[in-house]
């Protein structure tokens, strides 16, 4: 199984573009990167669907801004939009907003050659890639995802699901998309705090796989917080290639694929924790990104110098690396939630150094010493680089 990434002048008449294929066999498909894709997506999906019924889930800062687009690229091609509108952000992500995407699939009878297209961030990527898991069993779905978060990491692999109560996304499926198409004109109209949030899981790939990565984002943030598209289209599209990568190796994540989950053990306590009213997701994993370093250096795992690096990154990015005020004992019990935990044991991923990990479980007593020499929790600041938190 091997990765390629190539530029490629699609069959149809557009612009070069960015291919990273992700090579799964019978579930092998490719993600398109170019700016300017979107009108070109009916084209593209009408090659790729047997049925004429698409369902197009979106939230409504999406719809208001690409659905009229999308609709009348699908419908110039003969294709039958259908329209799901969800309440945007974190807290829609639950079995209660599957529920409503199924319901309007049944209602107009999409059948096994329908296909659902996800349009917008990685909460309506999530939840649209679950229902079409689960609706009659699995039927196609396509990613168009709209945010940073969702350009570089949750629109690949095939990760779907929504959250609970105890814990994120905790209910879910494995299931990949037919189709991944990425147009990075749609970040300018992004919010700065969610282009912001996104890097955090940029800067996560140079540190699970990628030191030259980490390098080359040490001295391009400034450009990339300017939205310079020269130096975010290379990102996005190493990022999809890192994380095809890994995918390929492990797609069911019983041993590589657990690297994706660097600064989530800690990230995804602090957004439970917070009701997921605090923290967006990639802010959270920007602390994570920080502690879970600390702690790795407490266990004799890396050095100080590799979590100065981090953390230094993550201040450029503009996100914070502190935790607000969380007791260790609630941040322990939400930590066992993790996917990794297994038998009340929290398995962690911890840098070696930058471009390298490794796994393990963390003692609760040495868990608990670091959380008493470590921590120095930021009060609700809402200063640069200390942005709040619970
Ligand atoms: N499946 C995976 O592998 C994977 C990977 C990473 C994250 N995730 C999940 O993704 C979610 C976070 O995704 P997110 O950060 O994209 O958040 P999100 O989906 O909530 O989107 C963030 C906000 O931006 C708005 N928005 C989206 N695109 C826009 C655009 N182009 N212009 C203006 N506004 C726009 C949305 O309406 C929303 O308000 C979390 O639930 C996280 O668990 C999943
Ligand atoms: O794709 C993966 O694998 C990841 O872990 C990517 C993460 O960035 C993402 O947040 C994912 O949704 C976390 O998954 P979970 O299994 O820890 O819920
Ligand atoms: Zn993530």
């Amino acid at each position: 199984m091997k990765l390629k990434t190539s530029d490629k002048v699609s069959n149809v008449p557009f612009q070069a573009e960015k291919v990273v294929r992700v090579d799964l066999g019978m579930r092998s498909y490719e993600i398109a990167v170019e700016p300017g894709l979107l009108p070109t997506v009916g084209s593209r999906l009408a090659g790729l669907t047997r049925g004429r019924k698409v369902g197009i889930v979106t939230d409504t800062h999406v719809a208001s801004r690409y659905l009229t687009g999308l609709r009348r690229s699908l419908s110039r091609e003969g294709l039958e939009p259908v329209a799901i509108i969800l309440p945007p952000g974190e807290r829609s992500k639950t079995l209660r907003t599957a529920g409503t995407v199924l319901d309007v699939l049944a209602r107009h009878k999409f059948d096994r050659q329908s296909m659902l297209v996800a349009l917008g961030g990685g909460v309506v990527g999530d939840i649209t890639g679950f229902a079409a898991a689960i609706y009659l069993r699995g039927i196609p779905f396509v990613q168009i995802p709209t945010t940073l978060v969702a350009q570089v990491d949750s629109s690949v692999g095939g990760k779907t699901g929504v959250d609970h109560r105890l814990g994120k996304n905790l209910i879910g499926a494995f299931h990949q998309p037919r189709a991944v198409f990425i147009d990075p004109d749609t970040l300018r109209t992004l919010p700065r705090r969610e282009w912001v949030a996104g890097l955090a899981e940029v800067i996560k790939y140079g540190i699970i796989a990628d030191e030259a990565m980490f390098s080359s984002l040490e001295r391009t943030m400034p450009a990339l917080l300017k939205l310079d598209l020269s130096a975010v289209v290379p990102v996005i599209v190493r990022s999809c290639e890192i994380k095809a990568q890994i995918v390929v190796e492990d797609e069911r994540e019983t041993d590589r694929r657990r690297t994706l989950n660097y600064g989530h053990t800690i990230g995804h306590a602090l957004e439970s924790l917070g009701g997921y009213r605090g923290l967006i997701h990639g802010e959270a994993v920007g602390i994570g990104l920080v502690q879970e370093a600390s702690v790795a250096s407490f266990m004799g795992l890396c050095g100080e110098d590799v979590v100065n690096r981090i953390t230094s990154l993550v201040r450029l990015a503009g996100l914070a690396d502190q935790m607000g005020p969380v007791s260790l004992p609630s941040l322990w019990e939400a930590m066992l939630h993790d996917k990794k935990a297994v038998a009340g044991q929290v398995i962690g991923v911890w840098p070696v150094r930058i471009g390298e990990t490794v796994i393990k479980p963390v003692d609760k007593k040495v868990f608990g010493d670091w959380y008493k020499k470590r921590v120095k929790h930021t009060k609700g600041l809402r200063a640069r680089n200390q942005r709040s938190i619970l």
